[in-house]
């Protein structure tokens, strides 16, 4: 049976304000979404056994029902067209919750692959639609494209931006999202940015709250900041340095203190899930 090897690509928020608190808890927001050319990696290769979706490799430590790939599957399952099953290996090579969205990320990837190989022939935006039940982060990786977020992350505005290096720091620390956006310091009243925004006139709103909470997030911000613009992604633990180029990046990488794991990578303006896949379809 043919195998279908896509990446699961990171993200970086570049800028990510809370502009209100809607009824349902969710926070309104206003984001930049990046993709890098880093990620996990996904292996789909159908099988005769149309019942089944096993997952192998890296399962992460995560009981099969919680894992964001069966998720993505078992949502797809009664759209499929042809009788197969599917083993998805998986090469986890991002932070676990870390605020770089590997796991929306996976379940993103696992949708556009299955999408394909089961041809249940979805349109994008259909796709899209689905991953908003498995996190408000799926609709960007399933979309694929640099873009301004608003509503919970799913009212994507694609844009362009610079090419940049970025230094990805994740210290030895997990911190929880909903912790996060539960908490009564966090700022939920950033107004929405004006045209001709420049991204220095941006922030992270949650960032002086999960500094006060995880002193290791300051550390590395704090860091970072030695040697070149930095900011934490989403809502951490995860922290990213913008550099000019590779070398400069790799500078850094290379003193990084043992305890913190590090990663050096490009943003790109279309994931690179995507163009894998069309290059697979022509
Ligand atoms: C904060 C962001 C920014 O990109 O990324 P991460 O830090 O997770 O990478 C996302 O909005 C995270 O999206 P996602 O990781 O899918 O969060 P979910 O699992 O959907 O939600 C976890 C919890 O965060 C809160 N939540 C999430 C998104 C949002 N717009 N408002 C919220 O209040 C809710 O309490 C929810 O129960
Ligand atoms: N395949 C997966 N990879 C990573 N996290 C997963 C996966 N499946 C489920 N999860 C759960 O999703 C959470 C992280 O979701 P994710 O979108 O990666 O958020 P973050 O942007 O914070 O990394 C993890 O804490 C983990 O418990």
């Amino acid at each position: 049976m043919k195998t279908l090897t896509l990446s699961a690509p990171a993200k970086l928020n570049l800028f990510l304000h809370i502009n209100g608190r809607r009824e349902d808890g969710y926070h309104e927001l206003e984001t930049l979404f990046t993709f890098l050319d880093f990620g996990d990696e996904l292996a789909f290769t159908l099988t005769s056994n149309q019942q089944e979706i096993v997952i192998c490799g890296d399962t992460a430590g995560i009981p099969l029902e919680d894992n964001l790939i069966y998720k993505a599957a078992k949502i797809l399952e009664p759209y499929k067209k042809i009788a197969a099953g599917v083993d998805i290996h998986l090469n986890k090579q991002l932070p676990m919750g870390g605020g770089v969205g590997g796991g929306s990320s996976d379940a993103a990837t696992t949708l556009l692959a299955l999408n394909a190989l089961w041809q249940c022939q979805l349109t994008i935006p259909e796709l899209a639609k689905l991953g908003l039940q498995l996190g408000a982060d799926v609709p960007v990786f399933v979309e694929g494209k640099t873009a301004v977020a608003h509503g919970v992350g799913e009212q994507l505005e694609p844009i362009d931006i610079a090419q940049k290096w970025y230094l990805v720091v994740a210290p030895p620390v997990h911190v929880s999202t909903a912790l996060v956006f539960t908490h009564p310091d966090l700022p939920r009243n950033t107004p929405k940015l004006k045209s001709g925004w420049k991204l220095s006139d941006t922030g992270n709103d949650c960032q002086t709250l999960v500094k006060k909470l995880y002193p290791e997030v300051e550390k590395t911000l704090a860091w970072l900041l030695k040697y070149a613009p930095t900011k934490m992604t989403g809502t951490g633990a995860c922290c990213f340095a913008e550099f000019e180029n590779r070398e400069a990046a790799l500078r850094v990488l290379e003193t990084l203190p043992s305890s913190w794991q590090g990663f050096i990578a490009q943003n790109t303006s279309e994931s690179i899930c995507h163009r894998q896949l069309r290059a697979w379809q022509n």
